[in-house]
């Protein structure tokens, strides 16, 4: 047994590392953005039995390459450079840190909204520049304003108890979550995205990126905002049709966005957005603060060793529990 842990991409907090070196463990870890076959040849190098995933895919090519490994374990919440089914056909449990780092995010996008409402960026460029400039860069109040939280987890709320106590009203659409997930804070339920998106003069998004939701905020959905409103996206960049964005901030009918995340990361260096003073972007580092940092890589590292010491998890935190359960049964009904 080579008792390692290899991380795809930068280090853990120290609290992390030091809990996989308390179990006689080592850590591995690739450079950041490395591909799957990198990955592989990580894996077959270390022998690792564990992963904990930050950047890069984990393809069924990468868990084919590593017969040894157990588990899979998210620094965070997004699966979506995980083959969770693959994963579960393999008996290998994708677990995730919800909530870990749901704070830190949902701050996050409070700041990108107040940035874009008040246009910080460039007048902080201006001002630096030697312009003291007023004329055309009034800010917009955003109290009193409505915001829309597509997905109702963990940064949904924290998000929507932050933009409450700054004088917002809270619809949202998530036609997976409980009722409770609404009422605690007394955000109006959505029947339909279509009626989120006629109600947002702020659209926050929270919701995974999944075959549903890739580019679920194109052109046409745009176009159902009300004029003048922001969009805020601290989830994944799949979920937007970028050009169509762009244009409609272009155009007038939305006034700015707040963006942590892109559609391809790390974007191209001439990435549209780049020109675009309304705009204000951030490199997918929401989650990246010193407190979540550890919360989020204690959470991923012990579930990695509740696996491989054969404890009990959490069900919440296995994703692709149902997968797993489902290609356990499935050669059982096959012998019927
Ligand atoms: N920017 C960052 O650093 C950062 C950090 C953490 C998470 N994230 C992203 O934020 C997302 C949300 O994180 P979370 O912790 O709130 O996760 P969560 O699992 O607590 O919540 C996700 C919610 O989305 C809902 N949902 C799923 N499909 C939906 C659909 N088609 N329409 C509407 N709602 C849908 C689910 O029911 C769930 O309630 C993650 O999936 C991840 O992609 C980004
Ligand atoms: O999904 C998440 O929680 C984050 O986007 C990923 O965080 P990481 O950069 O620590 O992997």
């Amino acid at each position: 047994m080579s008792k390692t842990i290899l991380v795809t991409g930068p280090d853990l907090d120290p609290s992390a590392a030091q809990l996989v070196a308390d179990h006689g463990y080592k850590t591995v870890h690739t450079p950041p953005y490395a591909d799957s076959a990198v990955i592989s040849e990580y894996l077959q190098q270390t022998g690792a039995e564990g992963i904990v995933s930050r950047m890069g895919r984990l393809d069924a090519a990468v868990m084919d390459a590593a017969p040894q490994l157990k588990v899979i374990s998210k620094h965070g919440v997004g699966v979506d450079n995980i083959d969770i089914q693959a994963a579960a056909d393999r008996g290998i449990p994708v677990l995730v840190a919800t909530g870990a780092n749901a704070v830190s995010v949902a701050e996050h996008a409070i700041a990108l909204l107040l940035s874009c409402a008040k246009r910080i960026l460039p007048l902080d460029a201006g001002l630096r520049d030697g312009r003291w400039e007023k004329p055309g860069f009034a800010g917009r109040e955003i109290a009193g304003s409505t915001m829309g939280l597509m997905g109702m987890g963990a940064i949904a709320q924290a998000t929507g108890r932050m933009a409450k106590g700054l004088g917002l009203t809270l619809i949202g659409y998530d036609p997976y979550a409980p009722d409770s997930a609404f009422e605690e804070l007394g955000v109006t339920r959505c029947d339909s995205f279509d009626e989120l998106l006629a109600g947002s003069n702020v659209l926050s998004l929270h919701c995974p990126l999944t075959p549903q939701t890739r580019q679920i905020l194109n052109a046409e959905a745009i176009a159902r905002m009300p004029e003048g409103a922001f969009v805020v996206n601290t989830a994944r960049g799949g979920l937007i049709d970028e050009p169509a964005l762009l244009a409609a901030i272009q155009s007038g009918h939305l006034a700015g966005a707040g963006l942590d995340t892109f559609a391809v990361e790390p974007p191209e260096a001439d990435h549209p957005f780049f020109a675009e003073p309304r705009i204000v972007l951030t490199p997918h580092i929401g989650g990246v603060t010193r407190q979540a940092g550890a919360r989020v890589g204690v959470d991923a590292v012990r579930g990695i060793f509740q696996i491989l010491d054969g404890e009990t998890v959490a069900p919440e935190r296995i994703i692709n529990r149902k997968l797993l359960a489902a290609a356990q049964a499935e050669p059982a009904q096959m012998e019927k």
